[in-house]
C-alpha cells in the first residue's frame, strides 16, 4: 500500500462526510498491521458538539473491528495547507498509534506533510501514565 494509495482511499472516504453545517468534510484512511485500510469522514450533528472527527472515525471503527496496531494514518480536507487533526483526535491518536507512526496531512491540491504523534502531542499523557 503506497502513500498515493492511501491519499486516494482517504479522499474516497471524505466523500461520505456527512458536514451539513460545517460544509467542511474530511477523510481519513487508516493503515493496520493486518493491512487493513479501515476509511473514516467527519459526522457532525445538530447538537454540534457531538460531531466526530474524520480521523477518529477511522481509528474507532478500527478499534471496534479488533484492530489496534497501526502502521500509517492519512488525513485530508480542503484546507490552504496540509489539514491538521483537533485536539480531540490528537488524544485518540496517541492513545493507539507509537509516537513516531507517520501520519499524513493532506490538502486536496495534493500537499502532503509528514509528521507523527510525537510532534503533534508533545509533553502527551497516555495510558503509559496509568500502569
Ligand atoms: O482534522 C480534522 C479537522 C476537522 N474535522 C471536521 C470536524 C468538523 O466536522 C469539521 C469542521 O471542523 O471538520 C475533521 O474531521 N478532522
Ligand atoms: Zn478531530
Amino acid at each position: 500500500m503506497t502513500d498515493n494509495e492511501l491519499i486516494e482511499q482517504a479522499k474516497k472516504a471524505r466523500q461520505s462526510s456527512y458536514s451539513p453545517y460545517s460544509n467542511f468534510a474530511v477523510g481519513a484512511a487508516l493503515l493496520a498491521d493486518n493491512n487493513q485500510v479501515f476509511l473514516g469522514c467527519n459526522v457532525e450533528n445538530a447538537s454540534y458538539g457531538l460531531t466526530n472527527c474524520a480521523e477518529r472515525t477511522a481509528i474507532f471503527k478500527a478499534v471496534s473491528e479488533g484492530q489496534r496496531q497501526f502502521k500509517k494514518l492519512v488525513i485530508i480536507g480542503d484546507t490552504e495547507g496540509p489539514i491538521s487533526p483537533c485536539g480531540a483526535c490528537r488524544q485518540v491518536i496517541n492513545e493507539f498509534c507509537a509516537p513516531d507512526m507517520p501520519v499524513l496531512m493532506v490538502n486536496m491540491k495534493g500537499e502532503v506533510k509528514h509528521t507523527s504523534i510525537a510532534e503533534l502531542l508533545p509533553y502527551s499523557f497516555g495510558p503509559e501514565d496509568l500502569s
